[in-house]
């Protein structure tokens, strides 16, 4: 393949929809110019964020550690995620491209995965700590790792919301603020469709205080039992279909060991285990935490992943 070509595949996770890459010492990391480009819904291909599959070995140097963490499971570290979202700016992960990683490693056979209790599974690094993959039927589950709800609460405008609303920040371990509204709240919501800050100061989700390095926000709606009906703003995208991680802190903070986050493009299940608190002596339900600490919990999230398409594409 010449320089002047990439082969891009296009995949998605409940229509959270990526371009992936394969990383070679040929291919760095393409300018946040390009994956706007291509990223791009009218002008490129369209997509919500961009993953560079990067092996192990070309991985940033900051997250060696990892590599102890994946052998004490029993797994080797072979890959790392380097994800930018569809403005081309870095995020720590994407819970949405995590399965579709394991997906796209087996339908190449790039990587079959090792054996881990009988099941097939990775282990990848990325920017927010090691993930562990494992293929379940058709579907993946990810071990997400630890997701942290903050006590302080924090008052949000959402344009097409006329009352002020207040939202809970978690980091999973991207940010997100999960805001309660009604239903017909959800419904009247005018969520950006391109990454905010292109937009006047109007047409913005705006927090107080104000939350400096940007936050992924997810208006939610418990239906029934288990069930909760979600929409999505992403940092560096807009008004996304699903997120992974997004989804996984609304399970955190709906405090059910197990629920069904409900997102336009599909429902991911995830189940939570509340973490021991910090504070010497506190018991680990989280009706036990006092006031004013935060509260953390492991979090597994299952959902399918797919590839759409293989595409060659011209650099310029
Ligand atoms: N879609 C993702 C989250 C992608 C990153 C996010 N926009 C951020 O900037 O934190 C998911 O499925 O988790």
């Amino acid at each position: 393949m010449s320089t002047n070509t990439i082969i891009l595949y296009k995949m998605h996770g409940i229509q959270n929809d990526f371009l992936f890459a394969l990383r070679t010492p040929e291919l760095p990391m393409p300018t946040e110019d390009e994956i706007a480009r291509w990223c791009h819904r009218r002008a490129g291909i369209g997509a919500d964020g961009f993953v560079l599959v990067t092996p192990w070995e070309l991985a940033p140097t900051e997250y060696q550690a990892q590599v102890q963490e994946a052998a004490a499971r029993g797994l080797k570290l072979r890959w790392f995620m380097d994800y930018r979202n569809a403005d081309g700016s870095t995020a720590e992960m994407c819970g949405n491209a995590v399965r579709c990683f394991a997906h796209i490693l087996r339908t190449q056979q790039w990587d079959q995965g090792e054996s881990l209790d009988g099941e097939v599974a990775w282990a990848l690094g990325t920017r927010g700590g090691l993930k562990v993959i494992t293929q379940v039927g058709d579907d993946y589950s990810v071990d997400m790792g630890v997701v942290t709800r903050f006590e302080q609460e924090i008052s949000v405008r959402v344009p097409g919301i006329e009352a002020e609303l207040s939202g809970v920040y978690l980091v999973a371990p991207n940010p997100h603020l999960v805001v309660p509204v009604s239903a017909e709240q959800l419904v009247n919501a005018q969520l950006a469709s391109v990454s905010q800050e292109q937009l006047p100061l109007s047409q913005q989700i705006t927090t107080e205080p104000n939350l400096p390095a940007g936050v992924n926000v997810e208006l939610v709606v418990p239906t029934q039992d288990k069930q909760i009906k979600v929409r999505v703003y992403e940092r560096g995208v807009g008004e996304t279909q699903a997120c992974g991680t997004g989804a996984c802190a609304v399970g955190t903070w709906y405090q059910l060991e197990e629920s069904l986050v409900e997102m336009p493009g599909g429902t991911l299940r995830i189940q939570v285990s509340p973490l021991a608190t910090a504070v010497a002596g506190q018991g680990s339900s989280w009706e036990q935490r006092p006031a004013g600490q935060y509260r953390s919990a492991k979090v597994t999230m299952t959902g399918p992943a797919e590839l759409v398409a293989e595409i060659k594409m011209p650099r310029s």
